[in-house]
């Protein structure tokens, strides 16, 4: 019986092998092709061989499972033209879209999602080349006589690394990543104490810009910030998931969200108080009685009103925390561009690692720390969550695993805010020989995504 056909295509799946490094040159590369089996949605197969000892037969051959296959001559400006810029349209529409770069650590995922040279078009990475593609549509709306407000990109760039965030726009500030009573993940910055009481929870910086080159530059410099170490492959390595997320602002909005943080942060010690209050009250009524019991004080009566009081202030300032947000999304909701609001989020996963000391000797680079194979044992851990997760979700589970790691947390929104479709995994893959395993689990990895669709 043939398998059964897909449905829906919910995560798009693409794999991109990178260019030999001259350094890998004299080791040869691995024998690699697509092939288009007779699969209903025009999906392909890749197989490869040629690792392990000299003359080894040894081969595989994924199921249909990868939507496109990019070869090492195509550079960032191909990748992008056939991934993201299909979606603009759709995020101009109002809707969200998320792109992951998953592979074996020097594959080339930064490369990639974010790249390495700012100046060269064509290898800009996929982020910057949307940013730039959106204020490019941004600045003729603006331009427009009968515009609404001027919009803008506002962007937040973290890297995720055990359980916490680390926020590249805030000095690499430590966030907090939690799940809210609403069942909403929120990650919280610093904590700030104010004058009269006030603390201000600060949630992850999301810094707006005007213009291309603004978001450029800021990009660039969050960038630098990033924790490199050295992975079982090469000695830059991005040892954490940096996950940027672009969204279509206006300033009322930046605002409106600014008086949500304001108003939370009078609610804390009004909220305190009401709380010191009732316990204060509640302390003085019941007097202790031999034999370690406890009665009500014939001598004070409960003062009612003064809890009544500090709970009504209370009160008041919740519904001031309410107004703000209902605030924020009137703005979404009644803005003259459907766009506004719209977000585009790129992850550029932390590598997968397969710890070959061999390959690792040969590429002359330091040998990893106790504290990087114990990162590398976390990276994976996380990845494999990841997997679980997109599997579940593609596969249109009732339950989603998000809650099995902090990162899945943190990605949880993003999904559940993309319509089935706008999510993209992008496979990225050497064609060196001696990373023939670490590329054969990747591609493993990627076909097992891309499989399983409803
Ligand atoms: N498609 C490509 N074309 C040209 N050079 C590439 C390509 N992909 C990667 N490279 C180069 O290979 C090296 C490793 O790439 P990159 O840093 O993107 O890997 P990575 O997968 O992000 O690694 P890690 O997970 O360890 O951070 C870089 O010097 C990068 O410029």
């Amino acid at each position: 019986m043939p398998p059964t056909a897909p449905k829906t295509n919910n995560i798009n799946v693409f794999a991109r092998w990178r260019r030999l490094a001259p350094s890998e040159a004299a080791e040869g590369t691995i024998d690699y092709h697509s092939t288009s089996p007779t699969d209903p949605h025009g999906h392909l197969s890749v197989s490869i061989s040629g690792g392990g000892d000299p003359g080894s037969t040894q081969s595989w051959t994924s199921p249909p499972a990868f939507n496109a296959i990019f070869n090492p001559e195509d550079d960032n400006g191909e990748v992008y033209k056939s991934i993201v810029a299909p979606a603009i349209p759709h995020v101009l529409r109002g809707g969200s879209c998320n792109f992951f770069a998953y592979g074996h650590s020097g594959s080339g995922k930064t490369h990639t999602i974010i790249g390495y040279d700012y100046d060269d078009e064509r290898e800009l990475g996929l982020c910057l080349a949307a940013a730039r593609q959106l204020f490019k549509v941004i600045d003729d709306l603006n331009a427009k006589d009968n515009a609404g407000e001027r919009l803008g990109i506002g962007f937040s760039l973290f890297e995720m690394r055990k359980k916490s965030a680390f926020d590249l726009l805030n000095r690499r500030t430590e966030c907090h990543v939690r799940e809210g009573h609403d069942g909403k993940v929120h990650i919280r910055g610093e904590t700030e104490m104010l004058e009269g009481g006030k603390v201000r929870v600060c949630p992850i910086v999301r810094r707006p810009c005007w213009s291309y080159e603004c978001f450029r530059q800021e990009l660039t410099q969050a960038v630098g910030a990033r924790a490199v170490g050295s992975s079982s492959v090469h000695s830059q390595s991005s040892r954490t998931h940096a996950i940027l997320e672009l969204e279509i602002i206006c300033q009322s909005l930046v605002d409106a969200r600014q008086a949500v943080v304001d108003r939370q942060s009078e609610l804390v010690p009004v909220g305190k108080r009401a709380t010191d209050i009732s316990i204060e009250e509640q302390m003085k009524a019941p007097v202790p009685h031999p034999g370690g019991k406890w009665a009500p004080n014939p001598d004070y009566e409960m003062n009612q009103e003064r809890i009544d009081a500090a709970e009504a202030e209370k009160a008041e300032h919740e519904h001031r925390v309410a107004v703000a947000e209902e605030l924020v999304e009137d703005i979404l909701k009644s803005a003259a561009t459907p766009c506004l609001g719209a977000k585009m989020v790129f992850v550029d996963l932390a590598g997968a690692e397969y710890h070959q000391e061999k390959g690792a000797q040969q590429l002359h680079i330091p040998k990893q720390t106790p504290q990087e194979r114990q990162e590398g044992r976390q990276i994976n851990t996380d990845l494999l969550a990841l997997k679980e997760v997109m599997r579940a979700w593609a596969t249109n589970q009732p339950r989603i695993p998000f809650r099995s790691s902090a990162l899945t947390m943190v990605l949880r929104e993003h999904f559940l805010s993309s319509e089935k479709g706008n999510s993209t995994m992008i496979v990225t893959v050497s064609p060196a020989k001696e990373q023939y395993a670490a590329t054969l689990n990747s591609l493993k990895y990627g076909s097992l995504v891309g499989v399983t669709r409803a």
